[in-house]
């Protein structure tokens, strides 16, 4: 006799933004790092992590990049969904793609959203997130303690406070929770910058479990340097 099911591991990668801080005339997702667009850094990872049943990611409507990507990808068959979802935020993004596969998901089933822009993520930090979560009742995020003191500017640029950074955390992705509670969360909240803001919006704490600096997010022209840097070593 088999036992209670297993709830599986899915990826959730919002890739339909456009990079307007980065500046690099196209999607940013799709800008060549180490040799390969951003994207596929990071559904290489996804479709070559064994736990992770598999991955959707949404893009625009109107992406004109993705199936280059795809055809050059015969590995991703079969593990990697592409979603022409995207919406006018990440939050609606994220949302619309959870919509869109309701019927091939069961509530109880871990979602691991993950932004495109963060190609550093490692299959073993994926699988140490998971290993993490694995009877936490809320789920929970990759995130990095704060090292340096913070300051609150003032409308002139200067000093206006020294933040406290006892405690403080920057919040990466994946962010991991249980399919039903995230699409309630993410329909019940305004738009917000993290899947994990939502949860809170529910009375609930998610986990905060430490990552990685090499997988920061590519959001300025100076970072792309720096994640080239980490997708070769
Ligand atoms: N409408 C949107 C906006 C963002 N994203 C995704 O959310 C992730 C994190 O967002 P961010 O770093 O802000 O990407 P962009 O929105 O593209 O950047 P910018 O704000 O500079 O335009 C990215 O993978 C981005 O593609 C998305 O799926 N849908
Ligand atoms: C989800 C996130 O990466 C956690 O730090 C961040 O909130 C995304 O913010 P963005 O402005 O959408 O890049």
């Amino acid at each position: 006799m088999s036992g209670p099911r297993q709830p599986r591991h899915f990826g959730l990668i919002p890739a339909a933004g456009i990079g307007a801080r980065l500046g690099a005339g196209i999607p940013k997702q799709y800008m060549p790092l180490a040799g390969k667009p951003m994207l596929a850094h990071v559904l290489d990872t996804f479709a070559a992590t064994a736990v992770i049943a598999h991955t959707f990611v949404v893009v625009s409507a109107d992406d004109g990049y993705i199936g280059d990507l795809v055809a050059a990808a015969p590995h991703w068959q079969g593990r990697i969904t592409i979603l022409f979802h995207g919406g006018a935020d990440r939050h609606a993004s994220v949302l619309n793609g959870l919509n869109a596969i309701r019927t091939q998901v069961s509530d109880d089933d871990w979602m691991l959203v993950h932004d495109a822009a963060r190609p550093g993520l490692t299959s073993g930090l994926i699988e140490h997130l998971i290993a993490a979560l694995r009877d936490d009742a809320v789920g929970g995020l990759l995130a990095l303690p704060v090292v340096d003191t913070l300051k609150r500017s003032d409308q002139d640029g200067r000093v206006a406070q020294t933040v406290e950074r006892t405690a403080l955390w920057a919040a990466q992705t994946p962010q991991m929770f249980r399919y039903g509670l995230l699409l309630q969360a993410l329909t019940q909240a305004t738009a917000l910058t993290d899947e994990a803001g939502a949860i809170e919006m529910l009375g609930l704490q998610p986990c905060l479990v430490e990552g990685s600096p090499r997988n920061f997010k590519v959001t300025l022209p100076h970072d792309v340097a720096l994640a080239e840097m980490f997708l070769r070593s």
